[in-house]
């Protein structure tokens, strides 16, 4: 049985489903992934973009509503994809690709209205604009398309990864938003890659990746589940700091206040991905 997750639970799995494999999207669903993103951009060919937006708005319309946060990614400035969203009456996020500027948010916040947008950044540009971007006031989420952004930079070094994911990170809670979720992994074989990846990618602070493949979703999941030494840390700051000022754990740690926020937030992922 599938839980609703409680309000503001942080979303840390996310399964792409290319927008023309209609027969994918239930399954995609029933993975347990989080968050579902309907592609109508890089993963469907130019012949089959028209079959794909209808296939996704049909699906939205027929959809029970259900705790899977669903996404729709549209193609960049396609007003084709803003119509046929524009003309379902159902909940759903949009996926901005390539986001450089604000118009390129206004033009979807106006052609459809009242659905949350997630801005992902692919450029140098994106990237380099994300804290004033993040402020739009439909956007909800921040992102990163790593594959993108590498052939804009002509490099995937690290450091030029971990570079942009700070500056992304930032942006997002400079402006109030979640921490994002990591970028797609490709290497769907590679999944102590993945690990690895992903686990740098936690370090830096965010929280969350999206999958390209269901078999990617626990190795995603196991490293953001917090470990029983970080939930007894978290549960113990809690009691430590409940009538506030300054008290010391068993171990001889200080805590205070300014620890309060990292322990909640290790309680609120345990809960978001329970064993
Ligand atoms: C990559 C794939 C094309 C692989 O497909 P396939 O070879 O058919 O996979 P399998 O045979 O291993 O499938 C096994 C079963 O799993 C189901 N399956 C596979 N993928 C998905 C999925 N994404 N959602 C739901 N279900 C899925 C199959 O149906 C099989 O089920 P069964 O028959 O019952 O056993 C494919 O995985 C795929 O298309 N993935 C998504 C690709 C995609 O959307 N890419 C775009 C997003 S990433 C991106 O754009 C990068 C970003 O923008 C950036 O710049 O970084
Ligand atoms: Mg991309």
């Amino acid at each position: 049985m599938t839980v609703a997750p409680p309000v503001n639970a942080p979303i840390v799995t996310g399964l792409y489903v290319p927008g023309d494999r209609p027969e994918r999207f239930d399954k995609a669903v029933a993975t347990g992934a989080q968050l579902v993103i309907l592609d109508l951009e890089d993963a469907v060919a130019d012949a089959h973009k028209a079959s794909a937006r209808e296939a996704v708005a049909s699906w939205l319309r027929a959809r029970a509503p259900g705790c899977t946060v669903v996404q729709v990614r549209i193609n960049a400035g396609e007003p084709l994809d803003l119509a046929a969203l524009a003309a379902v009456d159902a909940e759903f996020e949009l996926r901005v690709p390539k986001v450089e500027s604000l118009s390129d948010l206004d033009v979807v916040a106006r052609a459809v209205p009242g659905h949350p947008l997630t801005a992902l950044f692919e450029t140098a540009l994106g990237v380099e604009g994300a804290l004033a971007l993040a402020a739009h006031s439909a956007v909800t989420r921040l992102a990163l398309g790593e594959s993108d952004l590498a052939s804009d930079l002509g490099t995937r070094a690290p450091a030029a990864m971990d570079y942009a994911r700070m500056r992304v990170l930032f942006a997002a809670r400079a402006a109030g938003l979640p921490a994002p979720m990591l970028s797609a992994y490709p290497g769907i074989r590679d999944l102590d890659g993945l690990r690895a990846d992903t686990e740098r990618g936690r370090d830096l602070g965010w929280v969350g990746r999206t999958a390209i493949h269901p078999s990617q979703l626990s190795v995603i999941a196991d490293v953001f589940r917090p470990d029983a030494a970080q939930l007894a840390w978290a549960e113990s700051v809690l009691a430590a700091t409940g009538s506030g000022g300054v008290s010391t754990l068993a171990n001889g740690d200080m805590v205070d206040g300014a620890m309060v926020g990292r322990a909640r937030s290790i309680l609120a992922l345990a809960a978001a991905l329970p064993r």
